[in-house]
């Protein structure tokens, strides 16, 4: 089983528009509403390809009712917490480049992260993975996915996480991750200098393996994705896509990685983060380069996926600028 946990949901709304005309009034061709929130997307893409998951999520509010609605509607299991605030709603504006605008969702205070890292704690049995993923809500103290790790690991579960900023570097300097996946930009903000290079995105994975973190998953955009753990290092991708939206895309990517690692079906499934590490990078590619052509915040079904557009490199050439792959 693969659990999520979205500490801070949201209701997407995505707004597609021919252009975008900063200070004037803009007229949408089309509003695409979705469930929302990093892991729920995994759950959601997951889902989508029969993968036992269950999504741990906060609700509140108005939008908390819609969520759980919209989620209902795609048969994906949730764990839903009750909290005071209410649910976010987060701002996509797609005009050929795709803008976003979050909003910092609702305070929560310790009794409802403690109520949050229990709801986890309970849905967790040996063998699991846990997949936390997006920013923490206003009043959450940035060590929320140390004191999940915790939890986990103590549940014979592995954790893997997808955030930034301080919640991903704290998390990073405990140790104990099973894999992580910034994009690049986060990456090179954890490590604290940029990384135009495939050897310098490598080599800023590599020292996070040394300290503690399995595997590194790095997206790199139209670019691909990097894979680095204590055994090597390969690239994925394929030709540049226009982009219906690349929201959820690393979600999406995310999801497909676990994908390829899950053997068996239903209550006998089983996720084996160190399967064939090349088949699972060019599974993930396949899976975001699907949802990027895909509007707002949807997922693909499976049929979608093209993996045979998507080349594999064993430890690509360390010289070679990002941009070029
Ligand atoms: N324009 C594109 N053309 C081809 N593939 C793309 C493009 N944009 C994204 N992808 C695919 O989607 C994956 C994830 O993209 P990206 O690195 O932008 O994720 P992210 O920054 O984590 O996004 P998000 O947080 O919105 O989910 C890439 O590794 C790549 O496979
Ligand atoms: O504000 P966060 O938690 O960092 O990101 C939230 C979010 O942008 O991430 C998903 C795409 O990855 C969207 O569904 C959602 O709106």
């Amino acid at each position: 089983m693969i659990v999520t946990l979205t500490p801070n949901p949201s209701i997407d709304r995505a707004y597609d528009l021919d252009h975008l005309l900063v200070g004037e009034v803009n007229r949408a061709a089309a509003v695409h509403v979705d469930a929302g929130g990093k892991g729920i997307n995994v759950s959601r893409a997951l889902h989508a390809a029969s993968i036992p998951t269950r999504a741990v999520l906060p609700v509140g509010g108005p939008d908390g009712e819609l969520l759980l609605a919209l989620l209902a509607q795609l048969r994906v299991p949730t764990v839903p917490v009750p909290v005071e605030g209410a649910t976010r709603s987060n701002i996509t504006l797609v005009a050929g480049d795709t803008t976003k605008v979050n909003a910092p969702g609702p305070n929560l205070d310790d009794a409802a992260r403690d109520r949050l890292l229990r709801a986890v704690a309970d849905a967790v049995a040996p063998g699991d993975v846990v997949v936390a993923a997006g920013s923490l809500p206003a009043g959450v103290a940035p060590d929320l996915y140390v004191r999940l790790g915790g939890l986990v690991r103590e549940r014979g579960a592995g954790l893997v996480l997808d955030t930034s900023g301080p919640a991903l570097q704290q998390a990073v300097a405990a140790g104990g991750l099973a894999l992580i996946k910034p994009n690049d930009e986060e990456l090179a903000e954890l490590v604290g200098r940029e990384l135009p290079t495939v050897g310098d995105v490598v080599t800023a994975a590599r020292e996070l393996v040394a300290t503690g973190t399995d595997r590194v998953l790095v997206s790199l955009g139209a670019h691909g994705a990097l894979l680095v753990s204590a055994d090597g290092s390969w690239w994925a991708g394929g030709p540049a896509l226009v982009a219906a939206s690349t929201v959820g895309a690393g979600d999406t990517t995310l999801a497909g990685y676990l994908a390829a690692c899950t053997s068996g079906h239903g209550a006998d499934s089983r996720t084996d983060l160190a399967a064939d590490p090349a088949h699972a990078l060019r599974t993930a590619v396949a899976w975001g380069r699907a949802a990027v052509q895909l509007p707002g915040t949807a997922v693909p079904t499976p049929d979608l996926v093209r993996a045979d557009e998507v080349r594999i490199l064993t430890t690509p050439d360390p010289t070679t600028p990002i941009k070029e792959m």
